[in-house]
């Protein structure tokens, strides 16, 4: 009789191609997290909540070229496979497809994309022209690849969320859509790829942005709310507010009282970063 040792390495299947991709699909359900890599704790946070819920976990690793504007950081974004692949292994994940631009739009760019509709132009899409619909059409076309059933996504990119609803609920995709609270760092920044480029500076100046929301969103007022993450903000001479906004709990207006949702977008040096947290609106007397 023989025996097959398995051991943690070979559970995890580490591959490129849609081809293998095709062939590691023999179980239901299938849960993924798509990534753009330069993995950490939110990201291993959603992986944990995929394990949950499903047997085979593939997590994505693309950096979607779609998304990207002419003057963002695609070229730069960090590119960690190895350690990626690690930290996958060591959540137990079953499959990482980490496919080549190719592999992912075979035809070129493609022709055909998602439009985000009014919700893409708001907020995220006002600094960021066409990305909404670039990360819809890669989001769509990996939920296609990897026929997913449930679909995991970090409350930290809440618009994109917001968005990757819509676009399930509108075109009737079938998947279910999981959000995931911001895992933050012991200090309240929010864990984010994009933090390694902060210098020490820039990383101590960058608190700003959770300070702000945590003590503005401990205001049930909205006005009180805005006013004091607004003067947090400002007292940060390096950190330059792309936006700070209090909205409804789906991204429309914020309710006279009821959840809500405190944004911000801030660049602190070259490098711009996003957070947000809920908190509840109470009518005034
Ligand atoms: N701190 C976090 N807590 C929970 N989920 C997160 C966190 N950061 C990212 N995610 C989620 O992980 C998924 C992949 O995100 P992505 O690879 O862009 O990481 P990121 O840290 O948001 O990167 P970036 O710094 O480029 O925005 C998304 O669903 C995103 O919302
Ligand atoms: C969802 C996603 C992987 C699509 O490229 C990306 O926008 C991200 O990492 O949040
Ligand atoms: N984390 C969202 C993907 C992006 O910034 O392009």
């Amino acid at each position: 009789m023989t025996h097959v040792i398995h051991t943690r390495e070979d559970m995890t299947h580490v591959i490129h191609t849609r081809a293998e991709l095709a062939r590691e699909l023999t179980t239901t359900p299938v849960a993924v997290v798509m990534t753009m890599g330069a993995l950490h704790d939110g990201h291993r946070r959603l992986m944990r909540e995929a394990k949950k819920r499903a047997e085979l976990v593939i997590v994505t690793i693309f950096v979607n070229p779609l998304q990207f504007g002419p003057n963002e950081d695609f070229d730069k974004y960090p590119r960690t496979l190895e350690a990626d692949v690690e930290a996958c292994r060591a959540e137990g994940v079953a499959v990482v497809f980490a496919p080549s631009r190719d592999q992912v739009y075979p035809t070129g760019a493609p022709s055909i994309t998602m439009n985000a509709g009014p919700l893409g132009e708001i907020l995220e899409g006002a600094s960021r022209p066409g990305h909404f619909a670039g990360m819809l059409t890669v989001v769509q076309k990996l939920l296609m690849l990897t026929r997913a059933d449930v679909a995991f996504f970090g409350e930290k990119d809440f618009q994109q969320l917001a968005l990757i609803r819509r676009m399930v609920r509108d075109l009737e995709l079938g998947v279910e859509i999981v959000g995931v609270p911001t895992v933050r760092e012991p200090d309240g920044l929010a864990m984010s790829s994009r933090n390694r480029y902060l210098s020490p500076d820039d990383r101590r100046a960058a608190l700003a942005l959770s300070r702000a929301l945590r003590e503005g969103a401990a205001h049930s007022d909205a006005e009180t709310a805005l006013a004091t993450a607004t003067k947090i903000l400002a007292e940060e001479p390096a950190v330059r507010v792309d936006y700070l906004a209090l909205t409804g709990a789906d991204l429309g207006p914020a309710p006279a009282d009821g959840p809500a949702r405190l944004l911000v977008a801030a660049r602190v040096g070259a490098t711009r970063l996003i957070d947000n947290v809920p908190l509840a609106l109470e009518r005034s007397a």
